[in-house]
């Protein structure tokens, strides 16, 4: 999402009149687990009850002191606690100011990309004045026993910082006018039933959120994948933009050497730095993105693995077998997933709200887990923009500029496509 759409009430407030660095980074992402790799944070999903044994780790300089279950759950406004807390949810959220300040200057080459499970904060309500220590501070406890159902969470793509912990069943991400616009203009359509759903805006500490359902709530063990769709992931606008006022990025440049040292022209070599849009462009052509029209984020498995090393997985073949794993071949998850497309893909022809706007970088989010429940959601719409009144977007038109087009319903195609191929594999 981009930062100018990502104004938090804190920056607001501040932005005015802070100062930044040139070099310093726009966002922050988060990296718990990267690549592949086992997630070792990830605790089960069964029912269990946190032992009442907290360590909180206090400001700096002020000493640390520790707190019970119960003392945490009181601050919980005495709603049971239901999620691991980290100190690394507190930096994240401390970064949040200079979110906008240098988007497209050239950027230090922080980690700032979410890598699969994130322990979220649990800010405070916002309303009656707390003690410091609860404003500021971190709670870790763990699960041993089976009477309390505790969730994890699992970030597979996005900004570092981007998610706090709502309320019960609801999770609250950084607020930006664009998605919230999106989600108001999605009350009554059709497509309501596929997004999660919206609960309005809260502020807490000084900063604005969105607040939406969890779609992971009603999963035990969740097995979780993050396709964006799409044969583009920027905007027309960002287009213009960057041709206006090209700007350049170490950031950008150093994920790019990471995934292939020869991708850099010689000109880019020797600034050391690309522009945002090369970059998107590049990752849209290494990936399945301009081929299939989607391309896999991320995965978490319910074996506690997640990867998110995905970006030069382009061939339908590659993109067939990372599903097949993500199913672990299961025919009744397959066909439900199939089912669920299907559904998508009809709503998404009858919605007034897909018909009027461009979609770009929304993702749709597989779940499943033992049971075999098997569920798919649109997410993430801060690229999403209204056309201008009168304009229809058919949304499997080829792209040229002008045309908005985005390929959505082409790569939806593609995903049906990849699932449909999988059964026989799989039997
Ligand atoms: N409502 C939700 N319920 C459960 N998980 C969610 C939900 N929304 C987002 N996620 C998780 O968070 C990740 C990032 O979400 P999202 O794409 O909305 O973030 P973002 O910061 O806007 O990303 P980007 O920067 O790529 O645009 C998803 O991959 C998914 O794992
Ligand atoms: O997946 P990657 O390779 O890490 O690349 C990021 C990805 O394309 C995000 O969609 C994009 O954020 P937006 O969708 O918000 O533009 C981000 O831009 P950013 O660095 O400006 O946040 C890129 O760095």
């Amino acid at each position: 999402m981009p930062k100018e759409r990502r104004r938090s009430l804190k920056e607001a407030l501040t932005c005015s009149s802070c100062s930044s660095s040139p070099l310093s980074s726009g966002k922050e992402r988060q990296g718990h687990c990267s690549s592949s790799q086992v997630c070792d944070e990830w605790l089960p999903m069964a029912s269990a009850r946190p032992v009442p044994q907290l360590t909180l780790t206090a400001e700096e300089g002020s000493g640390a002191r520790e707190l019970v279950y119960e003392e945490a759950e009181a601050l919980n406004g005495g709603a049971p606690l239901r999620r691991k807390l980290s100190t690394s949810s507190v930096s994240s959220t401390g970064s949040s100011v200079g979110l906008e300040e240098s988007e497209d200057d050239i950027l230090s080459d922080n980690e700032t990309k979410s890598k699969g499970i994130v322990t979220l904060e649990h800010l405070g309500d916002g309303g009656e004045a707390k003690p410091w220590w609860t404003l500021k501070t971190v709670v870790h406890w763990h699960v041993v026993a089976s009477q309390r159902k505790r969730l994890s969470w699992v970030q597979l793509a996005g900004h570092k910082g981007s998610f706090k912990a709502g309320e019960e069943g609801t999770i609250l991400k950084k607020y930006a006018e664009n998605e919230k616009l999106c989600f108001e203009r999605l009350s009554g359509d059709v497509l309501e039933r596929f997004v999660p759903t919206y609960r309005g805006t809260v502020e807490r500490d000084g900063e604005l959120f969105l607040q939406m359902s969890d779609l992971l709530t009603n999963f035990s063990g969740p097995n979780v994948m993050d396709c964006k769709i799409g044969v583009r992931t920027y905007l027309e606008e960002e287009l213009v933009r960057a041709r206006e006022k090209p700007k350049l990025r170490r950031d950008l440049y150093n994920k790019m050497l990471e995934v292939d040292s020869e991708a850099p022209t010689a000109e880019e070599h020797k600034q050391q730095a690309v522009t945002k849009l090369r970059y998107m462009q590049w990752r849209e052509t290494i990936s399945s993105t301009s081929t299939l029209g989607f391309r896999i984020e991320g995965i978490k498995k319910a074996d506690g693995t997640c990867r998110t090393d995905f970006k030069k997985t382009h061939l339908r073949e590659e993109v067939t077998q990372v599903f097949k794993d993500f199913v672990s071949g299961n025919g009744k998850i397959i066909s439900s997933y199939i089912r669920r497309l299907e559904d998508i893909k009809q709503t998404l022809k009858a919605s007034d709200f897909f018909m009027k706007h461009e979609v770009i970088g929304s993702s749709m989010l597989f779940i499943h887990d033992h049971t075999e429940r098997a569920e798919i959601w649109l997410i993430d719409f801060g690229k999403t923009t209204a056309l201008p009144d009168g304009q229809r977007l058919d949304h499997d038109k080829p792209w040229h500029e002008g045309n908005r087009e985005d390929g959505y319903l082409w790569g939806l195609d593609n995903l049906l496509h990849t699932l449909n191929s999988l059964p026989a594999q799989c039997s």
